[in-house]
């Protein structure tokens, strides 16, 4: 388990983290959610004791992370800042980690393998690309066989096989019982991966709840409805409450009235429908939503247009209302600044 209580940061006049609690429980991916410069490294610097925090505590399996008595066995790290000897292999940069804290040949080779680097291994980190790099520090903070995993920006530099490596291995740790705790800025991956979400802006708690609250909480659920009768259907439906949004002649966007309601009456209506898909919003336009007032580094144009999915259509003529729409034991980490 890892526990923030009351965390705050300063340096000097800005306040990076704010009175931050929040818990993470093992057996689920929970997602670390916030704009740019909302706290998240902070944070998660504060929670393995890379940084002091001003007022409040942090801990990990119910210790402070200088108490652990062997940290790389109970939490593995990879933050953002890559930190290899880079004239070091692969494997000898996994090696040296291990050997501080007695970890065997053994598990060097299986966390390569792992990862996907047993090819690579005796190749000089220095010159590993972004994802090779990333999976470099993945393997690190598999070493010790941590319960808990804290990972800053795993996905940052992986191709679109890597992505769904990483996924499906945070997936599988959590299933295993562990806890796994990941900031990432790639809402669509984020919406398929973490169970959990906790959100900050200008380090202070904006959500702690599941992924699928979040979005439901601030966007909309929708029909995308196809009928060659799209017109007539439309009145009707508009009629009975819902708001209704044509795209061209054959396609609604119908919102404030679910699925079943939607087919019941087109078909007392007799009207032919092609296709009837209730959609959510998504994970994207909730987070846009909820971080709107939070977010520090904003264009002037302010933040681009939510996805699809969650856009309001334009207003429908005629009738029908509009609708919205390193594992390293961190030690070894270097700082990000
Ligand atoms: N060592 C430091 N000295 C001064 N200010 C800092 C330091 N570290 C972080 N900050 C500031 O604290 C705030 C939070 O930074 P942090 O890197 O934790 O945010 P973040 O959510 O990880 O951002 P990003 O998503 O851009 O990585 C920022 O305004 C940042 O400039």
């Amino acid at each position: 388990m890892i526990e923030a209580e009351h965390l705050t940061k300063r340096y000097g006049d800005k306040t990076a983290v704010d009175d931050l609690s929040f818990t993470v429980v093992p057996g689920r991916v929970t997602g670390f959610l916030g704009p740019n410069g909302a706290g998240k490294s902070t944070t998660m610097r504060l929670l393995l004791g890379l940084d002091r925090p001003t007022r409040g505590d942090a801990r990990i399996a119910g210790r402070h992370y200088r108490d652990l008595p062997a940290p790389m066995r109970v939490v593995g790290a990879l933050l953002e800042a890559r930190a290899v000897h880079t004239g070091r292999s692969a494997y000898n940069h996994l090696l040296c980690l291990a050997q501080t804290q007695g970890i065997g040949r053994r598990r060097v080779d299986e966390v390569a393998d792992l990862v996907g680097l047993t090819d690579v291994a005796r190749k000089r980190a220095g010159g590993f690309s972004l994802g090779m790099g990333q999976r470099l520090g993945i393997a690190a903070a598999l070493l010790g066989d941590p319960s808990v995993l804290i990972l800053d920006e795993p996905v940052n530099g992986l191709d679109p096989e890597g992505i769904v490596w990483i996924r499906t291995l945070m997936q599988r740790l959590a299933a295993q019982g562990r806890t796994v705790f990941v900031s990432s800025h790639l809402m669509n991956e984020m919406a398929v991966t973490a169970d959990h979400l906790i959100v900050i802006g200008r380090g202070r708690l904006i959500a702690d709840c599941s992924t699928e609250e979040f979005i439901e909480r601030s966007t909309e659920k929708m029909v995308i409805v196809h009928s060659p009768d799209a017109a007539r259907l439309a009145g009707v439906l508009a009629a009975e409450g819902a708001k209704v949004a044509p795209d061209g002649d054959t396609v609604l966007t119908v919102t404030r009235m679910e699925a079943p309601r939607v087919g019941e009456l087109a078909a007392a209506e007799g009207a032919v429908l092609h296709e009837l898909t209730p959609r959510r919003g998504s994970l994207e336009a909730a987070f846009m939503e909820l971080t709107r007032d939070s977010v520090e580094y904003g264009t002037a144009a302010g933040p681009p247009a939510p996805d699809a999915a969650a856009v309001p259509p334009p207003a429908p003529p005629g009738g029908a209302e509009a609708a919205p729409a390193e594992g390293a034991a961190p030690a070894e980490q270097g700082e990000k600044r």
